[in-house]
């Protein structure tokens, strides 16, 4: 036989092997090494353990070996926590995870604002496991093999890990893992959806299909014979429009605290299908709301923490920057029998120009995404609010706007951390500032 040259396959650059002492968590969850060269991030690694790692990176180090295991390390009771991206601290002991949370907020509010909280309260918790009643799942058809993959993305990757069941995921939507992928596989649709949504609501889960191109009969009629097997609601989310499956199909329903609430499946509701309502009774209990008393509530979403604030007797105004949201939010103060005032504006910008920026308020709840409340907290501020109560699901933005109250003279009184997402190194937290 003829002999060919064959190229040898690359050798991986031989990285050192280094033995190295755990000796922090950052705040997204991962362990802190000193190398020779510097900090490094370590995935998977826990504060006092000692460690194999190699240096993967020009910041992170990925994990070898665990020599010696932390007295907090657990194992990891799920099959795909390696290749899922959706957890990261099921190798932490819950109380562990807890701590490290509050830990977290305390030194990001040390460090970007010199603030202490004078109380910390017991962190508020729940079901640590099928907790989560929305969830977002990536779908991939290999056209090739004629496969469809549909899972959660990997760590840090596009790859999507095929799953049957996720330990996090509420009940009832875990139950839908197989049956859905079956589904989805036989859909002349399979080839052109872009993800699909898993929501538990109040009087059923809500499937949502992302997709691009209007729907064949033949993929309608299986996916109306799934809704009723399964006993779902189908929605379906065009680029820029939602509509049910079936036209007569009402609006989704979920609980806050004292009222049930509609809102469209693609408007945002707290991940947690316990702690949402615990969460609004605290910030209420904490705004220690008076009857007539005007409140103004910024990124009020559909009304969680409106219609619960109105029920108590405030004058609430609430502000929120996705028009639907704010009419939805109209329609759930109608519907629970309280007015409220709601408008419609970006938060990003002053308030000069809004006829409600000119209004005198008592005391304000602040709500936002990941960004913060850089604006709106300087607006606050200069009108004199004496009670703020702020959720936050970025201590590193909620430092930042707290530096901006205390600059105003206002004192962190309460922080307690909400686990609204156990297993992962996500945070929630709610404060309660005042002024001096
Ligand atoms: C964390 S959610 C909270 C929603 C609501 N408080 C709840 O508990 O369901 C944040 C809300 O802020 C809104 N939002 C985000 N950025 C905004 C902005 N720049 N101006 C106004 N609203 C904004 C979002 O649409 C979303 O409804």
């Amino acid at each position: 036989m003829a002999q060919i040259y064959k190229p040898q396959p690359r050798q991986a650059k031989n990285k050192p092997v280094l033995a190295q002492t755990v000796v922090g968590l950052d705040h997204q969850g991962r362990g802190v090494i000193r190398t020779p060269q510097g900090v490094r991030f370590v995935a998977n690694a826990l504060p006092g353990e000692t460690v194999n790692v190699m240096v993967d990176g020009k910041y992170t180090a990925s994990l070898l070996k665990v020599l010696e295991p932390s007295a907090h390390r657990e194992k990891p009771p799920c099959d795909y926590y390696q290749s899922c991206g959706g957890c990261d601290f099921q190798h932490l002991e819950l109380t562990a995870q807890v701590t490290h949370k509050q830990q977290t907020v305390q030194e990001m509010l040390r460090k970007f604002a010199g603030i202490e909280a004078q109380a910390w309260l017991t962190p508020l918790q729940a079901d640590a496991w099928h907790y989560r009643r929305r969830a977002r799942l990536a779908v991939h058809f290999d056209r090739k093999r004629q496969q469809l993959t549909l899972g959660f993305r990997a760590s840090q990757s596009k790859r999507i890990v095929a799953i049957d069941s996720c330990l996090t995921l509420a009940q009832p939507l875990n139950k839908l893992l197989k049956p859905l992928r079956d589904l989805v596989a036989n859909l002349a649709l399979a080839k052109h959806l872009g993800h699909v949504e898993l929501i538990e609501f109040a009087q059923q889960p809500v499937v949502l299909l992302r997709i691009a191109t209007r729907i064949e009969q033949s993929d309608r009629t299986q996916l109306e014979v799934f809704a009723e097997a399964n006993n779902v609601a189908v929605w379906l989310a065009y680029e820029h429009s939602v509509e049910p499956l079936v036209a007569t199909q009402i609006l989704p329903q979920y609980h806050t605290d004292g009222a049930m609430l509609s809102c469209q499946p693609t408007d945002f509701i707290q991940s947690h299908r316990q702690l949402g309502q615990t969460m609004v009774a605290q910030a209420l209990a904490w705004l220690d709301v008076q009857v007539n008393e005007p409140v103004i509530e910024l990124f009020a979403g559909s009304g969680h923490f409106t219609i619960p604030l109105a029920q108590a007797g405030a004058k609430v105004t609430a502000i929120e920057g996705v028009i639907s949201m704010v009419e939805q939010l109209q329609h759930n103060a109608t519907a629970n029998g309280v007015a409220v005032d709601a408008f419609c504006a970006n938060l990003e910008q002053p308030w000069p120009q809004q006829s409600w920026g000119g209004k005198t308020y008592k005391k304000a709840l602040l709500d936002p995404a990941r960004a913060g409340a850089a604006m709106a907290v300087e607006e606050i501020a200069k009108r004199n609010i004496a009670r703020i109560v702020y959720v936050s699901c970025a201590p590193d933005t909620l430092a930042r706007d707290a530096a901006t109250l205390k600059a105003h003279g206002y004192a962190l009184k309460r922080a307690q951390v909400i686990d609204m997402f156990p297993q992962t190194h996500h945070i929630e937290v709610i404060t309660l500032f005042e002024r001096e």
